[in-house]
């Protein structure tokens, strides 16, 4: 059986905000359970509660209710041991030191997991070459870009060898190629059996590197499934129709009140998704109404960033829909 490392049980959050004094529920009664060697996405919107999430769960916050428990240790209880399973890359790289050069931060966190010299040494040398980072190693952390400064930090965290590797938005701000180097040490270091929770909005790095993906909207989990059957649950429900001849004002108004998900493209390509197998025939029907030729109908290829927009976007209709 694979063996579940870590639990996140019933987790909320609440803050005041200082100048409103508004109340905002930040998480609201998260859960999820991830297994060893997995690699998850964790995805939301902004402020949906992803980054408060995951600094419950290396215990930099702590929960108004629910716990952590990662390899059998609850963090809440015993913080100090769970950090021996965990590293974590936070925004703004705050797990490293800006006054000492690459090399040094490298040193001082593996001297601290009381590893050899000879092993460091050697260990160091390695990742400072795959990371490319030999020709920088030593400048201080502050001089670095932002870039190398990222993939300092990913270094940092691989040399504590601990079984969890927590990111919150490993690939934010950086630039195209940055990015994509990011990436692919990424799905190195996952490749080495660790386990992962990576926040972000970055979709390839989901389409890429997750097996499965949590995603949280207002502080609630609304999906925990596997990238692969998220994505073929949205392609069986999104065609492309040919139509024979253009729409008329009302039917894209009708169309947009009832199939919030379409887009129309030359005034005769519309790509639609659909929630529910009657929905085609409301669809044939409204198009019907004013004798619109449907010449096509294909199923389409959906990836990743358009099933997150669905999901979104459905979370959102069926708020309005249960007010009204
Ligand atoms: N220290 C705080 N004080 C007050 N409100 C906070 C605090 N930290 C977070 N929040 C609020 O809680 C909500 C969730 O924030 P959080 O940063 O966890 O979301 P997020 O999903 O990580 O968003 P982003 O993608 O923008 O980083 C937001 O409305 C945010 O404004």
């Amino acid at each position: 059986m694979e063996e579940i490392l870590i639990e996140v049980k019933g987790l909320k959050k609440g803050y005041k905000k200082r100048k409103t004094k508004e109340w905002v529920q930040a998480v609201d009664g998260v859960e999820f359970t991830v297994k060893r060697g997995e690699i998850l996405g964790l995805l939301g919107p902004n402020g949906a509660g992803k980054t408060t999430t995951i600094k419950m769960i290396c215990g930099l916050i702590v929960p108004d209710e629910g716990e952590v428990v990662i390899n059998g240790i609850t963090m809440q209880k015993n913080r100090l041991k769970g950090l021996e399973h965990i590293s974590a890359v936070l925004e703004g790289n705050r797990n490293l030191y800006w006054r000492l050069t690459a090399r040094e931060n490298l040193e001082y966190f593996a001297g601290n997991r009381g590893k050899s010299r000879k092993e460091k040494m050697g260990e160091i040398e390695e990742l400072l070459k795959e990371f490319k980072l030999k020709q920088k190693e030593n400048e201080l952390v502050s001089n670095l870009s932002r870039g190398m400064q990222q993939k300092l930090a990913l270094a940092v965290a691989l040399l504590a060898d601990s079984d969890v590797i927590l990111l919150d938005e490993p690939t934010l701000g950086l630039d195209i190629e940055t990015g994509y180097e990011v990436r692919q040490l990424l799905k190195k270091i996952s490749e080495a059996g660790k386990t992962i929770i990576i926040s972000t909005h970055d979709m390839p790095v989901v389409q890429d590197l997750c097996e499965r993906t949590v995603i949280i909207n207002n502080g609630k989990v609304i999906a925990d499934e596997k990238v692969e059957e998220l994505m073929n649950l949205f392609e069986t429900s999104a065609y492309v129709l040919t139509l024979g001849n253009e729409l008329t004002e009302q039917q894209q108004k009708e169309l947009d009140a009832k199939f919030p998900m379409n887009e129309l493209l030359d005034g005769t390509k519309l790509t639609i998704t659909l929630e529910q197998d009657n929905d085609i025939y409301d669809l044939m029907d409204l198009l019907k109404k004013e004798n619109t030729i449907i010449e096509k109908i294909d199923r389409t290829t959906i990836n990743f960033e358009e099933v997150f927009m669905n999901l979104i976007q459905e979370e959102k209709s069926h708020a309005i829909h249960s007010i009204n």
